[in-house]
């Protein structure tokens, strides 16, 4: 607030964000300064508020940009109502809410309606945006959910607060539903740390005594090797929480042969034959050794390669991780929050931190759920086959985090004076259904890799050989069509003195089988 007759509010990117250089230059582009004070006028012009918004939702997004959502901005014009991402949006508006709430608390009477107009034009786009970009998880009826509601019980009887109720939700197994209207910044469960299973509990048994001699062992083996045999404890004081548990996980790490042999050629394969050999070894270095050393501690019977599979599959799908009191950060079972499914559009964003005042975990909602509706978290920034790999579901709608990475040999490239350097070290393309643009050659090139490509035109460079590793990861026919826009990018931008490009491909699609080097004399492109 500046004075009775004027009032402002301030966004400033905060010169501690890792990107500070290169979201100031988004934002000099747009014509803001880091430090953008905008001043709320409740004119009698129509659209005033609207206009208002408009800007303070450009900054504030620029503001919330993650590192990807970064690297393709400059390319996402963002006009009036179109987004960088659902994350994004939903950090950009929750910021603005977060900042008219702190106005609020201390401005004069004369602009609480300014303010609270703004906050109420905010919290009706952030409930537009969730109607238009969420999909809505179907509850199937006639299923029953007794366990999962003797789970509930024992929680609230521990403590546990909740607004959501279990329900079978289609294609996703179970889920949790809102029992009344929720709105943003409604806490939607809130779970004491006395409930929460980590490492402090496996502190208290034998079984630790002979892990924590193990060189290099980490706390999440500790944990894994110990629900393991917890699972079984009919005296466990989560033995409820074990029994609501899956006896068996679909996530990539266990597919069958034949959903293995589907994926035949493709770098998801790949990410997930991976992931299993790393698990195969970690398995390997432990056992038979610790069930013939110890064999009261782990009976061979609980410790087969398929039981630690199982436990493998319930860590990397089920646990959080979460920030405690004294500033440690530990990877956690919540019993109840492990059934919120993932969105694309959350509605709980933010859950990671415990509460020093409560000594609870809570989860308050980026945006509103109806009473019935599926409520949703966010896992993480995952691209779809990670998802797929470790929890065995690819989301639906569009992925803002599948992205193609490119490993461009061309760390000498030169400076040139006329071409600004964007200092990307890592570079990459988007699935192009991703595009807003669907031209052919249009599906826009990310602006970081069209520098890096330009400053490779310098003199030095011509002569000498360009390379580019282009990989596809999931195949389809639009993945074909980014590369034809690689080629096409990189014709228009070398120079005639330059022979042949060498493009070495992992071309998985037409199983060709390693690494394959096409030498394409620039001269056969028309
Ligand atoms: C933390 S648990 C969530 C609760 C789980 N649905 C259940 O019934 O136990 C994570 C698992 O839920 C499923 N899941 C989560 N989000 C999903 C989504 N958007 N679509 C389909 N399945 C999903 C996947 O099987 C994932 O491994």
């Amino acid at each position: 607030m500046d004075t009775d007759e004027e009032c402002s509010i301030v966004l400033e990117l905060s010169e501690r964000d890792p990107f500070f250089d290169k979201k100031k230059k988004l934002l000099q582009s747009k014509g803001f300064s880091p430090k953008e004070r905008i001043y709320l006028k409740s004119s009698s012009k129509p659209g005033w508020m609207n206009a208002t918004v408009e800007v303070l939702l450009q900054i504030a997004r620029i503001v919330q940009l993650n590192e990807l959502e970064l690297y393709f901005a400059e390319d996402d014009v963002c006009t009036s109502m179109e987004s960088y991402s659902p994350r994004n949006e939903l950090e950009a508006l929750n910021s603005i809410v977060l900042l008219t709430d702190i106005s609020l608390s201390t401005c004069t009477h004369l602009h609480t309606n300014i303010l609270q107009g703004l906050r109420q034009t905010i919290l009706d786009l952030i409930s537009d945006f969730g109607d238009k970009n969420s999909v809505k998880g179907v509850v199937e009826k006639n299923h029953s959910c007794d366990q999962e509601e003797r789970l509930l019980e024992w929680g609230e009887s521990n403590g546990l607060m909740t607004q959501l109720k279990i329900a079978y939700i289609e294609g996703a197994s179970r889920g949790a539903i809102a029992r009344k209207d929720l709105k943003v910044g409604d806490i939607a469960l809130e779970i004491p740390v006395s409930i929460i299973i980590s490492e402090e509990l496996v502190h208290e048994t034998d079984m630790y005594g002979v892990l924590k001699e193990i060189d290099g062992i980490s706390s999440e083996t500790i944990l894994l090797l110990w629900s393991m045999k917890e699972k079984y404890n009919c005296d466990s004081k989560f033995k409820i929480y074990f029994d609501t548990l899956p006896e068996k996980f679909n996530t990539g790490l266990s597919f069958s042969i034949q959903a293995i042999t589907m994926l035949d050629g493709t770098l998801l394969l790949e990410e997930i034959m991976q992931a299993r050999q790393h698990l195969h070894a970690q398995y390997d270095e432990l056992f038979p050794a610790l069930c013939n050393n110890f064999p009261d501690i782990f009976p061979p019977e609980l410790y087969t390669w398929e039981k630690f599979l199982w436990a493998c599959e319930l860590w990397y799908s089920n646990s959080m991780k979460i920030m405690y009191s004294d500033g440690k950060l530990r990877t956690c079972l919540i019993p109840l929050a492990g059934f919120l499914n993932h969105s694309l559009c959350p509605h709980v964003m933010h859950y990671g931190k415990v509460d020093p005042a409560t000594n609870s975990l809570k989860f308050c909602l980026s945006r509103p759920c109806r009473s019935g509706e599926e409520c949703c978290l966010s896992y993480g920034n995952f691209s779809s086959s990670h998802l797929i790999t470790f929890y065995g579901f690819l989301p639906q709608g569009d992925n803002s985090y599948d992205v193609i990475p490119l490993d461009i040999d061309g760390s000498d490239v030169d400076s040139n004076e006329d071409i600004p350097v964007s200092n990307w070290t890592t570079h990459m393309v988007r699935g192009t259904w991703l595009s807003k643009d669907h031209r052919i050659f249009n599906y826009g090139l990310p602006s970081p890799l069209l520098d890096h490509l330009r400053r490779s035109r310098s003199p030095m460079l011509r002569t000498k050989t360009f390379v580019l590793f282009f990989l596809l990861p999931i195949l389809s026919c639009s993945q074909n069509l980014i590369l034809l826009e690689v080629f096409y990018a990189m014709y228009s931008l070398t120079s005639e003195r330059t022979k042949t490009l060498h493009i070495p491909l992992l071309l998985t699609r037409v199983n060709i089988p390693a690494r394959l080097i096409l030498n394409i004399p620039i001269t056969h492109f028309s």
